[in-house]
């Protein structure tokens, strides 16, 4: 079993469920997290492909947390404003999303009342910042087409921000004891700020009917699996990031994983949810067979 049919095996009673669909019910709502590099998007791809020929009745639409990066200029006014926050020192974490316009799309999905605009980031923009694409290349669904089912992915989808400031201060100690080249730029009011904002995300997750967590025996993997990336990128098309500028690259990135990744396992009580393992060659460990 790989990773698609996993996830399938788990969506099966949802989708023959909402199938018998009544009329104006809001549609399915699937969550998908994995550390970036674990195949989120490829799987999502699967998902959408095949699962729409298994269930031809129903209308599937799949985006990510990345069409939600602030617009260039939002971006580079986030940085602006906090010069020595490494972490906000262009796109990809909390922080760096229009969490308005998610919601708002979200809340259109869900009750139907009106067309949904969802937009559409091209990272290629700016060499390689980024930017939204122009509004005319969103995706727009417009009445009185019906989605049934959303999926909607992101790397920290599912995150439990700390509601106790002793919680993400105790945890903040012992993970810059332990990965201590990790916060090495980073202080206290990074941390908060980085918290604050997640608790932003937490209306996103509420959504969520079923949750499809993508984990790995180490988040180290995340470095590996992008140099692969990079190197298949210099392959294709002669240009990538060196092995030093990917680790420059995670490392920006750890300290989300160092003190939230642990914590999935909270949103996972609370929504219908599977966590599928996956070793460095993105193959199912055998607990992920079950
Ligand atoms: N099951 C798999 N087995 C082997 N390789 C895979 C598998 N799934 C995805 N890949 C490959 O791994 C790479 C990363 O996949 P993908 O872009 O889907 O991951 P992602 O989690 O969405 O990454 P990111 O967060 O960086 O966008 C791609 O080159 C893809 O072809």
């Amino acid at each position: 079993m790989n990773t698609f049919e996993r996830c399938a095996k788990f969506l099966k009673p949802f989708l023959d469920r909402k199938s018998e669909r009544q009329l104006n019910s809001p549609p399915l709502f699937v969550g998908v997290e994995g550390p970036q590099g674990s195949g989120k998007t490829t799987v999502c791809r699967q998902l959408a492909e095949r699962l729409s020929v298994l269930y031809p009745n129903l209308n599937f639409v799949t985006f990510s947390m990345d069409d939600f990066y602030l617009t260039f200029e939002e971006q580079n006014e986030v940085a602006a404003n906090d010069p020595t926050n490494v972490m906000l020192n262009g796109r990809g974490l909390p922080g760096t999303h229009d969490v308005d316009l998610l919601l708002k799309c979200l809340k259109q999905l869900a009750t139907e009342k009106t067309n949904v605009d969802i937009p559409i980031y091209d990272k290629s923009q700016h060499r390689g910042r980024g930017d939204r694409v122009a509004f005319n290349k969103w995706i727009h669904i417009k009445k009185p087409t019906l989605i049934d089912v959303v999926i909607f992915e992101g790397w920290f989808n599912g995150y439990p921000s700390y509601s106790s400031e002793e919680d993400l201060i105790s945890k903040w100690n012992k993970v810059k004891l332990r990965y201590p080249s990790v916060f090495e730029n980073i202080g206290y009011e990074h941390i908060a700020k980085l918290n604050r904002d997640l608790v932003r995300y937490q209306a996103i997750w509420d959504y969520f009917d079923a949750f499809v967590c993508i984990t790995t025996n180490t988040i180290d993997n995340v470095y590996k699996w992008r140099k692969q990336q990079e190197h298949d990128m210099i392959k294709q098309k002669g240009a990538g990031m060196t092995d030093d500028e990917v680790v420059q690259f995670v490392d920006r990135y750890m300290p989300v994983y160092r003190l939230y990744y642990d914590r999935l396992a909270e949103t996972r009580k609370k929504i219908p949810s599977i966590e599928i393992s996956i070793g460095l060659d993105r193959r199912l460990l055998p607990a992920s067979y079950l």
